[in-house]
This record gives structure tokens, sequence and C-alpha cells, in this order.
């Protein structure tokens, strides 16, 4: 049904209504779903002063609707279904709950408290995911609410009387039902009108469509910077940056009502592989990389040389020549990328608004980065949604700037701003929470507190030429060297989280199983290599990497499946012999080094190699031959991105025959090389 796909996905699921309410039945069987009834026995009887909101009254409710069902009908044939949606409607005034009336001096008592007065009516809503597995029942919950406001006009208590006496009141929460007589009563309603008949069909559709349908990258990428509001700085907040009052109160957090946003970093993924049977990985987020990345092409601008979204090097003569080095280049050729074409075109190819970050201080990155380090995203994710001077309370902010933050981020896509407050998309659950699996903290925290600086520096290589500019961002690989400890970790925590999204596809773009063993150079915390020896399971796998790396990424194992079949080896690849190996891995290797440093390391490689043996290098996929730039996986490379022939070429120069190209995971180019003979 093309209205609502959603609603089309539960189609083939044997899907049940926990509820005896006619008027839910209507509303979802209205709206092409396919369902039994099972009302629940779950005695409506919770504690209500135990919870902190009305609404997170509901929500439970609704829940324990939905899972006494599930239990019920799976403990009967050992068989639950597959989905069971429960629901809770109840009428707020103030901190008081009022449900269905239990007589007719119950509805009176309760008419009379909503007569000429504002009220909020909430549905709370489960959507259970069922499972059985070994006799035993595995439930996946996902719930929501939502909010209308009713108002009812001054009502006189002969009216009040014939209403009641009408009987309809009796099964209704609040005792009135606003889609038949008791619409009379009502003088405005601000919200979803089926919500208050007992069921969000709106909010439900767009629930069904977070779970079955998770974030796409693009919807970051689309974002327009130029509706970012203007801030000035965020300097107020520098005071708590390091992790705002306690980090670790916004790590435990409270549940209130807001437990669906608890759970919607896990839901998407589990829920893809148990309904559609499919790979339950997120897709990559594209757009977040390219935000985090955003401060290059910011920086590039500042000196005014550097074309972004083409990575080319404006002709400095010309813009000194008059060209529009003050205005912006929004207008003005990339002269030695594409010539002709406007930069705004290219910008628009690359999915960015060029030149407008400028207008945002500090641009968005950075809003990025600081939103990262006031764990701001940790706190949403546990209590959200916030309003803004909650946020800044738990963050220990000011409340003025925390507020113009949540804006710049929601402009960003990064947050979700509605009446109830803001609270984390898509996104920023599965990765800008510090402890979800996919994760890209670290890599904001890597760029905020090193990437950041080694750009600051850009506009003098420039000035210097084009070779300078490369030697900068090669020394951001230096740096990282022979810095700190702590320094040595961002990076690896950076790489380990960035790996993680790319190990699957980097591992299964090729078969690879004729290869007994293999040593991934430079394989950090040992991702890759892990998810290497979970896809062959002959293969031996050798984490090659510094010694202060090695000796760090024992801490990254925890948690991890672990195999004996991988071992760690220290080592420098430009000063080391090579561990034997079948098979040579570089992963997001080549591009961090300039020119006479990759030569160096590939010849060692291919000296190393037995022939027959192989090279396997993934690299940030490059759009075409000559338009080498693209900035997605740039986070963490300071080098030029190759295109797939370049690639293949590189590996021929270096002796390698049958070079494959594969693109993976949409964002990587994957070669493999087999060894000639000498
Ligand atoms: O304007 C209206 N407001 C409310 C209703 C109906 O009220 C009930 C609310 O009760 P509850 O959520 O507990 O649901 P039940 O009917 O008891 O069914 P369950 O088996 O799900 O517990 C609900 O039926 C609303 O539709 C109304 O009709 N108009």
């Amino acid at each position: 049904m093309v209205l609502c796909p959603v609603i089309g996905k539960l189609q083939h699921k044997r899907v049940v209504l926990a509820s005896a309410s006619p008027r839910r039945q209507e509303i979802l069987s209205n709206a092409g779903l396919r369902f039994e009834v099972v009302p629940s026995r779950f005695k409506e009887k919770l504690h209500k002063a135990s919870f902190a909101t009305p609404y997170a009254y509901a929500v439970e409710t609704a829940k324990q609707k939905a899972l006494e069902v599930a239990g019920r009908m799976h403990q009967k044939d050992l068989r639950a279904p597959d989905v069971v949606i429960g629901a809770d409607t109840i009428v707020a005034v103030g901190a008081m709950i009022l449900e269905k009336p239990v007589d007719k001096q119950d509805a009176y008592r309760m008419l009379s408290r909503l007569n000429g007065k504002e009220h909020s009516v909430f549905t709370g809503v489960a959507i259970v995911h069922c499972c059985s597995k070994d006799g035993r029942l595995d439930t996946e919950v996902s719930e929501f609410y939502e909010e209308t406001t009713v108002k009812f006009s001054e009502l006189s208590e002969e009216l009040l009387w014939e209403y009641i006496n009408s009987g309809e009141p009796m099964d209704k929460a609040g005792g009135y039902g606003i889609q038949a007589l008791g619409g009379m009563l009502v003088e405005y309603v601000h919200g979803d009108f089926l919500n208050v008949v007992g069921f969000p069909l709106n909010h439900f559709c767009k629930e069904l469509a977070r779970l079955y349908y998770p974030p796409r990258p693009a919807d970051l990428r689309r974002v327009r910077h130029d509706s970012i509001p203007a801030v000035d700085t965020f300097e107020n907040l520098s005071d708590s940056e390091a992790g705002g009052a306690d980090p670790g109160q916004s790590a435990k957090g409270g549940r209130g009502g807001e437990q669906a946003d608890g759970d919607r970093s896990q839901a998407p993924r589990a829920l893809d592989a148990a309904l559609n049977g499919a790979d339950s990985r997120p897709r990559f987020p594209t757009g977040l990389l390219e935000l985090m990345d955003g401060f290059k092409a910011s920086k590039s601008r500042e000196v005014g040389l550097e074309c972004w979204p083409c990575g080319r090097l404006w002709d400095p003569a010309a813009l000194l020549a008059g060209q529009q080095v003050d205005g912006g280049p929004q207008d003005t050729s990339c002269l030695q990328g594409r010539p002709g074409l406007p930069m705004a075109d290219h910008a628009d190819q690359a999915g960015v608004c060029w030149g407008s970050w400028s207008k945002c201080h500090p641009p968005p990155p950075k809003v990025l980065f600081t939103a990262c380090k006031l764990k701001l995203f940790d706190v949403l994710k546990d209590q959200g949604p916030l309003q803004a001077v909650d946020v800044a309370r738990k963050l220990s902010t000011c409340a003025g700037r925390t507020e113009q933050l949540l804006d710049v981020c929601a402009a960003l896509g990064l947050l979700e701003k509605t009446r109830r407050g803001y609270s984390n998309t898509e996104v920023a659950t599965l990765h800008l929470v510090s402890d979800g699996e996919h994760s890209l903290q670290g890599v904001a925290e890597y760029n905020d507190a090193h990437v950041w600086g080694v750009f600051t520096r850009l506009g003098l290589a420039v000035r210097e030429g084009a070779e300078q500019t490369r030697g900068a961002l090669g020394a951001m690989e230096e740096e990282r060297l022979s810095q700190s400890r702590e320094l040595t970790l961002q990076f690896m925590r950076a790489k380990h989280s960035l790996s993680k999204l790319t190990a699957h596809h980097v591992a299964t773009a090729f078969d690879l199983s004729r290869f007994a063993s293999a040593c991934d150079l430079g394989g950090c915390t040992g991702i890759l290599a892990r998810e290497l020896a979970q896809e062959y399971p002959r293969l031996q796998v050798t984490v090659f990497d510094l010694p202060e790396v090695t000796e760090l990424s024992g801490g990254f194992q925890r948690g991890g499946r672990q195999t004996e079949r991988i071992r760690f080896v220290p080592g420098d690849f430009f000063k080391d012999s090579l561990p034997e190996a079948d098979l040579y891995v570089l992963s997001r290797m080549l591009q961090d080094w300039p020119d006479d440093k990759l030569h160096k390391l590939l010849s060692r490689i291919s000296s190393s190699c037995k022939p027959g043996g192989g090279l396997l290098v993934a690299e940030a996929a490059a759009e075409e031959e000559g338009a080498s730039q693209s900035p997605r996986l740039r986070t963490l490379s300071a080098g030029q991105p190759r295109s797939p022939d370049e690639h293949r070429r590189l590996l021929q120069r270096h002796g390698f025959q049958d070079v494959r190209v594969a693109r993976a995971g949409d964002l990587l180019c994957v070669v493999l090389g087999t060894r000639a003979a000498p």
C-alpha cells in the first residue's frame, strides 16, 4: 500500500492487538493493518505515585498489557505472535491521572474537573516484537507516547448529567468520548485527534518507520547549513566542557517516561535482523562523518585556496588577480578542478552548503565536538526529551548558551526538537552516544583534540606550496606517534570506532579463503583482524602495529569475541621486518602517507610477499579518475584518496598482478592484488 508502506511492513507478520478497545481496533483496521485481537488481562493498577510523569505511567501500562498477552500466547501454544501492540490512554490534569470512571459519580467528578479547562490526553503505546527460542520467549519492546491538549467549554451541571446519563463516559478515559457526543463538550484540540480517541496512528507509523527503516546517512548530508542558527561563541560552555557536572549521572540517568529513547539504539538493528533476516549492521553514517570533517572545509575556505568538494588547490595567482577572496568562493569557478564549474555546484554535488558555515561561529563540526564533550547525547539518551533549561542544569552549563547549542544541533539533524523538548535523532543515538556499539565519539574526540589543530596550520602550509600542505597534513600522523599515550589512545578510539563500521565490508569484499595467514599492517585494535578471523575459520591473523599501540590494544578487546587465531606483534612497518603472511592487509593506511612513504611501504610489502600471496588494500572510495577527493572517510587521513584505477596502477607498479577492485559498503574501495613471481 503506497500510502503507508510502514503498515505494509507488518503484512506478513502475525500481529496481535492487546486491547479490547473497539476504537483502537477501528483505527488500526482503517489504516489497513491486519491483526488478531487478544484483550489484555493486565490489571491497570500500577502505583501512579511511583511514576515521575503521567505519560510514564501510560507507557508502562501499555507495555505491561502487551507483555501479558505475548507471555500468555507463548505459554498457550509455545509460539508467540510476531508483534503485539499494547496501548493505554489516560487524561491528566496537572499531575492527576484520570482513567475510565467506575460509576456515574466517578464520571461526574472527572468531568467537573475538566470543565472549562485545558487538560492533556496521553496515550502510551508499546510495540513488542516476540521471538520464541528453545521454548523461551524473547521480547524486544519499543515504546512511545503522544500528548494531545484538549479544552472543555464551560458546561452546566444539567449538561454534564445529561451527558453522563447517555452512558457514553463509562468506558472512556477521563469520562468522555471525543468522537461522539463528547465532541460537543470540547472547545479545541491541539495535537493528534486520534490520540484522544485511543490510538496515535501518526506517531505509530513514524515509530514503525524508525524501526523498519533505519536512519539514512543522506538525512544528515542534506541538512541546509544556512538554516543553522548563527551563534557567536560557545565559550561560556567551556567551564564544564570536560564532561558536565556529573558524568556518572549522565551515563546512568533516570528512566522517566522516555524508556523508548533508551531502546532506540538497539531496536533498529535487532529488528532488522529478526524481521527481515537482513544484515543488521547500521548503514554508513556518511553525513555524520562529513560533518565531523567539515572543519577541513571551513579551514580550507579561510585560506581560500582549496576546493573541498573536489580537493584541488586554487591557483593563488588567479585569486590575487581580483577573484573573490573576500566574498567567498560561491560565485567563482574552481580553477583547477573542473574549469568553469562554480564552487557552489561542487558543494551541491558534495551535499554541503558551501560558504554558509562561516556564518555560524564556531562551525558545525566544533558544535558537534562540544556537544560530544559535554556528553549531551548521553544525557538525552537516558533522560530525553528534555527542555534546554533541564539540559543546562544536568550539564551545569549556561541555559542560554545551551539552548543555542541545542538549536544548532537540531538544525544539523543531530537532535529533534519538539514541544516536549530535545531528543536524540537516530543518527545521534547510534553514533554519538558514548557507550553505543557504533559510537563515533572517539572520532569526534580525536578530531577535536588533534586534527583541528593540524588544520589550523593549513593556511601557512598553503602559502608555502602544495607539497607543504601535504606535509602539514602528513605531520598529523607523525605528531601522533611522538605525542603522549593519551593521544595514542584517542587515535586508537577513533580508529576503532571507524573500523567497526568498515571491517565487515573489507573482510567480505573478496573471497579470501585461499589464504591461510594474513597480516593487518597498522591493524590497531584488531577490529578488522577479528572480522577476518570470524569470516575465514582457517585464517591466522597477525595485527602489526607500533609497540605503543599494541601495548594499549588489550583494553579494546573486552566484550569482543576472542580467538587464538589472532596475535598482536609490535613493530614499525617502515623499519622492522614484516611478519610472514600469505596476505597483507592495509586498511585505510595508504591515504595517511605522502607519496615517498607510501611507495616505501608498498615496496617493503612487495619484498615480503611470496609469489601467489596477496595484498588487500581498502581506502575511501574516490569517485573517478582525477576527481579523487571524497571527503567521506578522510576523517583520520592526511593524504589523497585515489580512484580505483589509481589503486590498480599503484599495486601493479609494486609487483602485484590480477588486481581486482570492488566497491564495499558504499564508501570503500577495496583492491586485491596477487604477488607475481619476481
Ligand atoms: O475521547 C475518547 N477518549 C478515550 C476513549 C477510550 O477510552 C479507553 C481508554 O482506556 P484504556 O486505554 O484503558 O483502554 P481499554 O478500553 O480499557 O482497552 P484495553 O483492553 O486496551 O485496556 C479506550 O478504549 C479509548 O478508546 C474514547 O473512546 N474516546
